[in-house]
């Protein structure tokens, strides 16, 4: 497994005033939808493009365009939500499937809620959104529906992720034949007793829509 922090001061600076217990949902949502798409930038790297040849208003030339099928874009409901607007921006043509899935804050376990994803992904390279990789399960189960329908390439584009979860992940995935890919703004320090990212932002689907 592939992990990529992406080192930016501007990606520094919109995670810092995420962090900030005293930034409202408006600038939370404004600020995740900014981090994603520069996130998205590095992440969309290896996106599958075919050769074209597109004709200036001065003569033909060579150019590529996104490769079919297109990419499939994979929000975690709730929270990863408040990362799709910032995603379909960059890449208007991609499909979106969703899932929902909620960590037992008890167990620590993701239960699934909501699945709807094309049947048949063989072939397809996906992009996961949610904005926390904490222990890890959440992220994991995602990434086997996904394979589960023939999905080619999974890259998990994060705001922010644990080394736990980084971990585990790891070991779910190793020696698999279909590369993974997390793309996160910060690895922060580790996972408190409740399975919190620490120093972290809190719970992103709370900061992002309330507390329901
Ligand atoms: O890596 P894990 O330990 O599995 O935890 C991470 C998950 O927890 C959060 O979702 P949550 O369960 O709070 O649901 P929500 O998006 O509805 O708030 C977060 O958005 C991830 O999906
Ligand atoms: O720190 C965390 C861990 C899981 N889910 C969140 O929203 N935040
Ligand atoms: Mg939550």
């Amino acid at each position: 497994m592939e992990t990529l922090v992406v080192d930016h001061p501007l990606v520094a600076h919109k995670l810092t005033t995420l962090r900030d217990v005293r930034t409202d949902s408006p600038t939370f949502r404004r600020l995740a939808d900014e981090l994603v798409t520069l996130l998205a930038y590095e992440a969309t790297r290896d996106v599958r493009v075919t050769d074209v040849t597109v004709d200036t208003p001065l003569t033909p030339t060579h150019g590529v365009r996104l490769a079919r099928p297109a990419p499939l874009v994979v929000p975690i409901l709730r929270a990863g939500l408040g990362m799709l607007d910032g995603m379909t921006r960059l890449l208007p043509t991609a499909e979106v499937g969703f899932l929902g899935m909620i960590r037992d804050e008890s167990t620590l376990k993701a239960q699934t809620y909501a699945t709807r994803l094309p049947e048949d992904l063989s072939g397809r390279q996906c992009y996961v959104l949610d904005p926390m990789l904490a222990t890890g399960g959440t992220l994991a189960a995602a990434i086997n529906f996904l394979f589960d329908r023939g999905a080619r390439d999974v890259t998990a584009i994060c705001l922010l992720a644990a080394p736990e979860g980084i971990a585990y992940l790891d070991e779910a995935f190793r020696g698999g034949d279909r590369p993974i890919r997390v793309v996160t703004a910060a690895l922060d320090e580790r996972l408190n007793e409740n399975g919190y990212i620490v120093p972290g932002l809190g719970d992103a689907g709370d900061r992002l829509y309330g507390v329901v």
